[in-house]
Parts: C-alpha cells; sequence; structure tokens
C-alpha cells in the first residue's frame, strides 16, 4: 500500500495523506440493535423510516379556546361547552357554530374546530367566552404528521446519532435502533523514559500522557478501547503486543518511536507485521506519523510529542475512526474553520502545514481577531489548554503580516467531530 508523494522531502502533504488514508480503511460492516437511550454517538446502520404520525393527531398548540375561526371574527360570546386537556380521548360530538370548547396544550382539538385562540386574547365568564382577536383557520393547531409523517425516512443510514437524535427516535415511540458495532482500538504507548502517575520517576522518565489524550479526544466516538499500556523500547516486547494488539483490534493508535532515532522501531515492526503505507507528512507539529496495517487491523503511529500526538489524533486518527465506524462520508472531514484576522505578524520556517496554538475573540465588529500563543515546540502541552483556535498556515507561507486575515480551526468546532 505504498503512498508515495512528488515532494522532494517525501512529506505527504496532509489531504493527500488523509484521502489516502480514507481510500484504505474499510468501515465495520455488523450491526446490532441497542436502547435508543444507549445509542449517543453510535452510527445507525440502516435507514429509520417513521412507522408513526409526530403528533399521532392534530392537537393544540396552547392553552386557550377551540372554535371555528369564523366565529372569531365578531365579538359575540361564544357557548363554552366543554373542556379537554391533554391525555383525553376525542368526544364524538361535533362543536356547532357559536360554541367554544376550553383546550389546553397539547390536547385534541374537538371535531369541527378549526382554530384555538390562546386565552390571553379571550374573555371569559361563566359559561361563555368572547374572542378579542380574531383567529385565521388552523392557527395554533399542531397537524397530525406534522413534524412526522408516517413512511418519511427521518434519520439516514450512516448518521452519527447525537442528543437530538435520540429524541426524535423516542417520540415515534422508537425503543431500538440498528446499529453498526463498536470499533474495537487498542492503544499503546512506547518508550522505555515512560511512568505510569503514581509511580516514582528515577533520572530520565516522565510521565506517559498520549493515552489519557487518545481516548479523551474518542470519547464521542463509538469507540471500544482496549489498553495495551506502556511498552518498552524493545522489539521483542514492541513484536509482541503489536502481534496481539494486530489479532484482536479493528484499529491499533500506537504513540512514539515512530521518528528516525536508535529507539523507533514501530515503523520496522508494522512493516514486518504489515504495511506502512505512509509515514512522514508536511504538518508541523505531527510530521512522523505512520499510517498502514498491522495484520487485518488498521495502524495510526502518531509521533511521541504530547502536541504531535494530540493534533495528529484530531486531524489523521479521528477522521480515519470516522470512516471506519461506519459515519457518511460528509461527517468524515467537517471543513471546521472560519477566517480571522491576525493582530500581530507571525514569521516561520515554510514547509508544513502548520497548527498554530491561538486565541481568537471577537472584536467590535463581530468578527474575529486573533493571536497566536507564545510557545509552540511539540513539548508544550500547556499552550493547547490555552488556546482555543489553531490558526492553519499553509505549508507554503512564511509571513504574515498583522491584519492579514487566516484561516483558524476553533476548539469548540473541534469538539462536535
Ligand atoms: N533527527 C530527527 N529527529 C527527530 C525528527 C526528525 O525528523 N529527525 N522528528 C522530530 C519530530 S517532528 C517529532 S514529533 C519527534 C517524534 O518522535 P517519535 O515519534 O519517535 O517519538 P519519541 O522519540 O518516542 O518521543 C518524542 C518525545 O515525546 C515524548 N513521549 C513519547 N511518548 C510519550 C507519551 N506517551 N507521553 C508523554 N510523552 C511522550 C518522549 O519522551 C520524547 O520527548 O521526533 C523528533 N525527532
Ligand atoms: O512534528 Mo514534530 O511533531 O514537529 O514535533
Amino acid at each position: 500500500m505504498t503512498i508515495s508523494t512528488s515532494a522532494p522531502n517525501g512529506w505527504l502533504p496532509l489531504e493527500d495523506a488523509l484521502h489516502n488514508a480514507l481510500s484504505h480503511v474499510q468501515p465495520v460492516v455488523e450491526a446490532e440493535a441497542v436502547m435508543v437511550g444507549d445509542a449517543l454517538h453510535r452510527v445507525v446502520s440502516e435507514d429509520v423510516v417513521a412507522c408513526v404520525n409526530v403528533p399521532p393527531a392534530d392537537n393544540s398548540a396552547m392553552d386557550g379556546f377551540a372554535l371555528y375561526a369564523s366565529d372569531s371574527q365578531s365579538a359575540l360570546p361564544l357557548q363554552v361547552v366543554d373542556t379537554q386537556l391533554a391525555g383525553m380521548p376525542l368526544r364524538e360530538v361535533k362543536l356547532e357554530k357559536g360554541q367554544a370548547v376550553r383546550i389546553m396544550t397539547g390536547a385534541l382539538v374537538p371535531n369541527g374546530a378549526d382554530c384555538v385562540v390562546m386565552q390571553e386574547n379571550t374573555t371569559r365568564t361563566d359559561t361563555d367566552v368572547v374572542i378579542n382577536k380574531p383567529a385565521m383557520p388552523g392557527e395554533n393547531i399542531r397537524r397530525a404528521g406534522g413534524d412526522i409523517a408516517t413512511g418519511a425516512t427521518v434519520i439516514t443510514a450512516g448518521t452519527q446519532l447525537t442528543a437530538s437524535h435520540l429524541v426524535l427516535l423516542a417520540s415515534m415511540g422508537i425503543a431500538s435502533v440498528q446499529v453498526f458495532r463498536k470499533l474495537r482500538v487498542g492503544i499503546i504507548a512506547t518508550g522505555d523514559e515512560l511512568k505510569t502517575a503514581g509511580e516514582t520517576l528515577a533520572s530520565g522518565q516522565i510521565y506517559e500522557s498520549n493515552r489519557t489524550g487518545t481516548r479523551a479526544l474518542l470519547a464521542a466516538e463509538p469507540v471500544e478501547i482496549t489498553d495495551f499500556g506502556i511498552v518498552a523500547d524493545d522489539k521483542t516486547a514492541l513484536s509482541e503486543v503489536f502481534t496481539n494488539a494486530a489479532h484482536t483490534q479493528d484499529l491499533v493508535v500506537s504513540s512514539g518511536g515512530v521518528s528516525v532515532g536508535d529507539a523507533d522501531f514501530v515503523k520496522e515492526l508494522v512493516a514486518s507485521q504489515g504495511d506502512i503505507g505512509f509515514w512522514k507528512i508536511a504538518i508541523k507539529p505531527g510530521k512522523p506519523f505512520a499510517f498502514g496495517r498491522l495484520g487485518n487491523a488498521v495502524f495510526c503511529g502518531v509521533p511521541g510529542n504530547p502536541v504531535s500526538a494530540f493534533v495528529t489524533t484530531q486531524q489523521l486518527v479521528l477522521p480515519i475512526i470516522k470512516r471506519m465506524v461506519g459515519a457518511a462520508s460528509e461527517q468524515v472531514i467537517k471543513p471546521l474553520t472560519i477566517k480571522a484576522t491576525l493582530t500581530t505578524s507571525l514569521r516561520r520556517r515554510a514547509g508544513r502545514k502548520e497548527f498554530v496554538r491561538a486565541h481568537m475573540q471577537k472584536n467590535a465588529y463581530g468578527d474575529y481577531d486573533v493571536v497566536p500563543l507564545a510557545k509552540q515546540s511539540s513539548g508544550v502541552m500547556t499552550t493547547v489548554t490555552q488556546a482555543n483556535c489553531y490558526i492553519i498556515l499553509p505549508a507554503e507561507c512564511s509571513e504574515i503580516p498583522e491584519g492579514n486575515s487566516v484561516t483558524i480551526q476553533p476548539f469548540s468546532l473541534l469538539e462536535t467531530q
């Protein structure tokens, strides 16, 4: 599956890397029924067709009086003949001209009535009601099937369910929904220097943090994560864990060991157990990102530097996961960018598309201003937490004067991916 580029440095543009990776992964096909209450973030495997009308019958949108709209044109009192509460069945009798029925929001509209006048526009006596504001036929009546009509396709296959979809399903009385099975994702951290929280650090050691980031970034995806822990930079140990992961997972995400150091064995081992499609991308941070196959599993090797791991998980691993969980194409890569004005000039070395940690805020005109944060090293996580967006700089760009318009990716939009 070698995916090459004509770029002299061998770095694949991000768009090409993503396009190629997505064309080499297959969505899961197995589906299962899950209770609607448990289906948040799952991807529906078949169209959901309405089996009922919502609402099931004409009902009132207001507390007030049901009547003939033609009777509302004069200020003559109408005789109040009945009360209709939500939940009451409809009476057989038909409303006559000159009559009205006291009605509550959600109650069925009596036979004959063609409008509901809200009570604020009426004057009530013991037996009668006077309509103070003429009404149009149909006013304040919610028609049967007005929201959902029987037979309509309300959710299409490939939709990743949000809270509003669950409400819609529940409103049709649907208890369970067919969704693709969860994707099995194995996560691995590689590195002799890595320790887990709670352990004491010896000289040269650091706390491992990338698996925490991966888990959190994948929290809103239909994945079942298996944590293979921290594996030392040891070919035998790594090979054993990779073999195990390859046999049990759909996707393996490992961090670290993908660069050119003496202990960077990941690419070599993946190549021996599968295939490396590409491993150098023209983005900053995140250049040494490896994509390929590990046995039958898809493999993503994110760089060890925490910010590089974070950014490549957002920009590459998440779209790959979206494709693998069966999400429809338009949900896989969203163009979640807007324009903002750079409030300070920016200089850098051209060559890689860069995701610059930055802070955006609304200006007096209602547009956005954006300022890059000072520390952009791949090891500095604090500026990811201080930032609320990335400025996305094209690979060829080296200097941007203050006041120029730049493309930004707000974190709030990324979170809904
Ligand atoms: N000669 C070159 N050296 C490097 C290059 C290069 O092109 N030529 N690329 C640099 C870039 S860019 C990156 S990014 C890193 C990526 O290297 P690796 O993926 O091999 O990662 P490691 O060397 O294993 O670790 C890098 C860095 O991150 C720390 N780390 C690793 N894993 C974790 C973890 N799970 N939690 C927290 N921190 C982690 C590790 O201790 C290192 O400090 O390579 C550059 N070098
Ligand atoms: O790409 Mo590395 O991720 O620049 O630090």
